[in-house]
């Protein structure tokens, strides 16, 4: 269920509206917690917005940022979702805060997989927020199409946790939260930018199978309405 759809005229303009509805949202759960937790992804889209949050006055130390995916890389790889955190978010007053990354050096992915979730387990839940991305196909988190344990990442019946995910529009082995893990978080943000993806954002609210735009499956049954932000 889509909350509210946030257009924005530009992506500097999203960037700075979704760094401040975070922030919000972090200070909120330090406030009345103690402490906050929050999962991001990767890609391309996030590095703006990244960089606005790290620059909000938020108290670092008491926040957990943690990743919704990653690719099977370490994190010196060009392609580690660990390495655009840290270059983009974890800079600043917000180099303080806690990271913990979901690869692990191991004798395979899915003993990565094991250990990151052992860890996460020790994390409050549900999460203060998750902010997803979306690709043109339809995929979030690396739930993607024809991934080889999709239906296992988006089963309610899997536990809060990390698995492992391959599929042909995946490039590396990834380390993806399950459907669990992400769908009741406090604040559940969609960020998303360009026509092609709001076409395909109109695609995936409509009719169809959740396996085909697996994103579907966050916006039918999970239990926070997703906020959506928005720019051409
Ligand atoms: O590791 C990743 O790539 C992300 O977690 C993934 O789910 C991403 O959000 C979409 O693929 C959109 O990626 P872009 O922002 O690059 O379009």
């Amino acid at each position: 269920m889509v909350t509210k759809f946030h257009e924005f005229a530009d992506a500097a303009r999203l960037a700075e509206g979704l760094a401040d509805t975070v922030a919000a949202a972090l200070r909120t759960a330090i406030a009345e917690r103690g402490k906050a937790t929050i999962a991001v992804s990767g890609g391309s889209t996030p590095r703006q917005f990244f960089k606005a949050l790290s620059t909000r006055d938020i108290d670092w130390p008491r926040v957990t940022v943690t990743l919704v995916d990653e690719r099977f890389v370490p994190a010196a790889n060009p392609r580690s979702n660990h390495l655009l955190v840290a270059e983009n978010l974890l800079q600043g007053a917000a180099a303080k805060a806690r990271f913990l990354p979901l690869y692990r050096t191991a004798k395979s992915a899915e003993d990565a997989a094991r250990l990151a979730g052992e860890e996460l387990a020790r994390l409050a839940v549900p999460f203060d927020v998750v902010v997803l991305g979306m690709g043109n196909d339809g995929h979030t988190a690396s739930f993607f199409p024809g991934g080889n344990h999709l239906a296992e990442a988006l089963s309610a019946a899997t536990p809060r946790g990390v698995i492992t995910m391959e599929a042909e529009g995946a490039g590396e082995t990834r380390l993806t939260l399950t459907f669990s893990s992400l769908q009741d978080a406090r604040l559940l943000v969609l960020h998303i930018e360009g026509q092609a993806k709001k076409e395909a954002l109109e695609k995936a609210l409509g009719e169809g199978d959740e396996t085909e735009m697996p994103v579907r499956a966050i916006f039918r049954r999970a239990a926070t309405p997703v906020d959506i932000f928005w720019a051409p």
